[in-house]
C-alpha cells in the first residue's frame, strides 16, 4: 500500500513552509489544483483549474525592444507585442506546451501547477519535521479543493500518518461524503467552510449550492466526534457580510454542530493581481469590509457561541 501510495501523482501549485494560520504551530501547506467552486472573491485563482496555466506579469516582463525570447518559441500564434512594449497573451490559440515559461529570462511568464508525486511532496514536508515537533505543527493541505484530487490526497495523507506528520486540511466542503470521510481517518485538524447556509446566494457566488457542504459537517461531526474541526467563515462584502447572513449561520452550528470552534475571517484583495496574470477578472467589486462591519458580526458570533469563537 504504501509504495503504491509514495508513488502517486498530483497537480500542485505551490508548496509553502513556515505557515502558522492554518492549523496549529509551524506548518507546510501544500497548494493543491482544482476546485469544484469558483468563489468570486476566492484568494488562489490559480488554484480553481485542476489544468497547468500559463500567468504573465507585465511588471516583471524586460520589454519586447530588450527581449523576445517567448515570441520566438510560441508556435501557435498565442503571443503578441503591445504599444507599451509589453505582450499581450491570447489563451484561446494557447497550446498549453508552456515553452514561453521555460524560455522567459525574467519569470514573467510562470506556469501555475505542476506534476509532484507524494514522495517528492513529503520530502519537502519532511525537511521541517523539528519545527514541527516543537511547535505541534505539520502538514497542511489547501488549494483549491485537496479531496478534488482524490487519490492523490487520501495517499498523501495516509503516507504523512506513515511518517509521523501531523496532519490539517483546508476544504470548501463541497466533496462527496465518502473521501471526506475516507480522509478523516488520517487527519488531525479539519477547517471547514460555512460560506453561507443561503443555497441560492451560495449558488450565485461560488457557483454551487451548499446543501451539500452542510450536509457533510454534520455527518463529519456524527462519524468523528473526537476529530479537531474548525468552521470559518470569509466574510464577504455584498455576500454574506450583513447581521442576517452571521445569526443564519450561527443558527446553523448552534443546532447541527454545538461546541465546534469558529472562526469568521476578514476579506482581503490579496490574490487580485494573479487574476490579472491570469488574464481573469476579479468577481467582487468592494475594495475592503470595513474593520467596524466585521468585528460587528464577529461580536454577534461571540456573544451567541462564546469560547467556541476564535
Ligand atoms: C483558498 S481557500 C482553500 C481551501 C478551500 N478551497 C476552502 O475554500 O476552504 C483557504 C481559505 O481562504 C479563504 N479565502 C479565500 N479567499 C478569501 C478572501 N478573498 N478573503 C478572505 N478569505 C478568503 C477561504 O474561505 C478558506 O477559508
Ligand atoms: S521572454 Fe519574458 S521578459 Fe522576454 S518579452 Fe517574453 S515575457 Fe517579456
Ligand atoms: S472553494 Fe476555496 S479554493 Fe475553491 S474557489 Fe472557493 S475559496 Fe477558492
Amino acid at each position: 500500500m504504501s509504495l503504491i501510495d509514495r508513488k502517486t501523482t498530483g497537480t500542485v501549485f505551490n508548496v509553502q513552509k513556515y505557515s502558522v494560520h492554518d492549523g496549529p504551530g509551524i506548518r507546510t501547506i501544500v497548494f493543491m489544483k482544482g476546485c469544484p467552486l469558483h468563489c468570486r472573491w476566492c484568494s488562489n485563482p490559480e488554484s480553481q483549474s485542476f489544468k497547468p496555466e500559463l500567468a504573465y506579469n507585465p511588471n516583471k516582463c524586460l520589454g519586447v525592444d530588450k527581449c523576445v525570447r517567448c515570441l520566438e518559441v510560441c508556435t501557435a500564434g498565442a503571443l503578441s507585442t503591445t504599444a507599451d512594449n509589453k505582450i499581450s497573451v491570447n489563451r484561446e490559440l494557447c497550446l498549453d506546451q508552456m515553452h514561453c515559461a521555460d524560455a522567459c529570462p525574467a519569470q514573467a511568464l510562470n506556469v501555475y501547477g505542476r506534476t509532484m508525486s507524494v514522495d517528492e511532496v513529503l520530502k519537502r514536508v519532511e525537511e521541517d519535521s523539528i519545527f514541527y515537533a516543537r511547535s505541534g505543527g505539520g502538514l497542511t493541505l489547501s488549494g483549491g479543493e485537496p479531496l478534488a484530487q482524490r487519490d492523490f490526497a487520501l495517499a498523501l495523507l495516509r503516507e504523512a500518518r506513515t511518517r509521523r506528520i501531523k496532519t490539517a486540511i483546508e476544504t470548501c466542503g463541497f466533496v462527496d461524503y465518502e473521501t471526506l470521510k475516507a480522509a478523516a481517518e488520517y487527519l488531525n485538524h479539519v477547517l471547514f467552510d460555512i460560506k453561507s447556509v443561503d443555497a441560492e446566494k451560495h449558488k450565485e457566488f461560488t457557483g454551487q449550492s451548499c446543501e451539500r457542504v452542510m450536509e457533510n459537517l454534520k455527518s463529519l461531526r456524527a462519524d468523528f466526534p473526537d476529530l479537531h474541526i474548525r468552521v470559518r467563515t470569509p466574510v464577504i462584502p455584498g455576500f454574506n457580510d450583513t447581521e442576517e447572513d452571521m445569526n443564519a449561520i450561527v443558527d446553523f452550528l448552534e443546532e447541527n454542530v454545538p461546541n465546534v470552534e469558529y472562526e469568521p475571517l476578514q476579506y482581503h484583495r490579496m490574490g487580485q493581481p494573479k487574476y490579472e496574470y491570469l488574464g481573469r477578472e476579479y468577481g467582487i467589486e468592494a475594495k475592503q469590509l470595513d474593520d467596524a462591519v466585521f468585528l460587528k458580526l464577529k461580536k454577534i458570533a461571540q456573544d451567541r457561541l462564546g469560547d467556541c469563537v476564535k
